[in-house]
């Protein structure tokens, strides 16, 4: 790397050469403290709204605090887009991840028109309700002991399978699932592609999948061009069908690369939120009984074996504040990166233009300014208006704010009714440690003992 000639940087330090930082950041997440990497040096340089330092083999700016989250989210596109480091980028390919200003608002629009409220508003609620139940007779039910990540994990990736490729087959689903456990091992990983590294395997994984989405595309594309074909309501024929203002669809290989985004997203994220549900609820039975009432409540209106609705959903106002706190507590994403595609100034510092920056939902989370009494597990505070705009960040803000908050937010509150009201649970090890690799996990999986109750 050229030393910097500016004099206006940021405090902070490049540590090693190559290396730079890179070792206490991974060190921190491992330890399930990844703010303490952003609080050591925000002390060490005086509390800075910025400080500098090097990543990844990358020069970065961090930026503490809301007022930093703010400036990114709204400056995207103009001052900064999204960036995602090289391991990322060369696991996934051409995608939402890798594309930034009209491209990616297409991207979006076209996604959100089957994740967005309408969508599940309309049909996927009631499919993933079905789905949640026969995975709690099948996994749950008439077992004593079970590891919560384990056990979710599996089943939220089927779930995705289906909603977004109609794909049911469990053979073919359990092969797509090993191989997605491979490949989410290199996406935190420098990108050594060399025999042996977690990276080298994860790269080989991708392109297997992505064959076997290739497979799936071109099979569709055969049952959409027949008369009489069954109606695919899915996220893969409507990537299939969906055109930009200037008539450009998506090659086969984009559509599987952004197909593999979602697949990835859609279930890790969401096994990660509801694993560490389940753990705050274990910690804290007064929470649990308060949920346990608005779900009974929900319950007790439907018709026997009647399936949840999008309203029904709307309902679970306490239930979602206690999601939203345990998101608080310990974010499954701990931020994101951005690219400088300026020099700007910020806080009387320069960001050099091809800087990366990181925004941090474990620091703004966990500041007793933003959230007093702040290690204390209070879902009250999602209550009225709720928390400092731009302090509370589980799914980010702005234009890229995470495209599947709401498909989130519904599959885990479908599993949230399902599971308290046929269980308790008691946490086998208490404070048992999160490490993020890269999302946040229960080192164990969280294993609970489960005590059906009958209602
Ligand atoms: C509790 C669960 C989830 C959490 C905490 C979460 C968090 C995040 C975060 C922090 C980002 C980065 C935003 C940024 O770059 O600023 C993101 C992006 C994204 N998320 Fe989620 N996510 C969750 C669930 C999902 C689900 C279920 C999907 C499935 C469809 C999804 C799809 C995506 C996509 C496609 C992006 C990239 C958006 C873009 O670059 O424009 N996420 N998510």
């Amino acid at each position: 790397k050229k030393p910097e000639t500016n004099n206006n940087l940021p405090p902070g330090s490049f540590g090693w050469p190559f290396l730079g930082e890179t070792i206490e950041f991974v060190r921190a997440q491992r330890h399930g403290a990844p703010e303490k990497f952003v609080r050591d040096r925000m002390e060490r340089y005086g509390s800075p709204l910025v400080f500098k330092t090097s990543l990844l083999g990358h020069r970065m700016a961090v930026f503490c605090g809301p007022e930093g989250n703010k400036f990114l989210f709204g400056n995207e596109n103009k001052l900064v887009a999204s960036w995602w480091p090289e391991a990322i980028q060369m696991l996934f390919g051409k995608c939402l991840n890798t594309s930034r200003g009209d491209e990616a608002k297409w991207l979006r629009k076209m996604m959100l028109a089957h994740l967005g409220p309408d969508a599940l508003s309309n049909r996927l609620t009631g499919t993933m309700d079905i789905v949640t139940r026969l995975h709690i007779q099948n996994q749950w039910q008439g077992r004593s002991e079970v590891k919560v990540f384990n056990t979710v994990k599996p089943y939220l990736f089927e779930l995705a399978c289906r909603l977004f490729l109609s794909l049911e087959d469990p053979k073919h689903v359990a092969e797509l699932g090993s191989l997605f456990n491979t490949f989410l091992k290199g996406l935190g990983e420098l990108p050594i592609n060399i025999p042996g590294t977690r990276f080298y395997h994860a790269k080989r994984a991708a392109t297997a999948i992505k064959k076997h989405l290739i497979m799936i595309i071109k099979q569709r594309k055969l049952a959409l061009k027949q008369e009489n074909a069954p109606s695919f309501e899915d996220l893969l024929s409507h990537l299939l069908l969906s055109s930009d203002e200037n008539g450009r669809f998506l090659s086969e290989m984009e559509i599987a690369n952004n197909i593999l985004l979602l697949l990835f997203a859609g279930h890790d994220t969401t096994a990660v939120s509801i694993t560490l549900l389940m753990k705050g609820l274990g910690e804290h039975p007064d929470v649990y009984k308060n949920v346990l009432k608005e779900q009974l409540a929900i319950l007790e209106e439907k018709a026997p074996g009647e399936v949840l609705k999008w309203e029904d959903i709307q309902k679970m106002r306490y239930s979602w504040n206690v999601v939203c706190e345990v998101l608080r507590l310990i974010p499954p994403v701990t931020g994101a990166f951005r690219e400088a595609l300026v020099d700007f100034e910020y806080a009387g510092y320069t960001i050099p233009k091809g800087w990366k920056i990181i925004w941090s939902a474990v620091m703004t989370h966990k500041e007793e300014d933003n959230f007093p009494n702040v290690t204390k597990f209070d879902p009250s505070r999602f209550q009225g208006t709720g928390p400092t705009p731009f302090a509370y960040v589980p799914f980010g803000g702005g234009p890229r704010m995470c495209l599947g908050k709401e498909l989130a937010r519904v599959q885990i509150l479908v599993f949230l009714h399902n599971i308290v009201t046929k269980f308790k649970w008691d946490l086998l090890i208490p404070n048992e440690k999160i490490e993020y690799d890269p999302l946040a996990t229960p080192v164990q999986g969280l294993p609970i003992r489960l005590h059906p109750h009958d209602i």
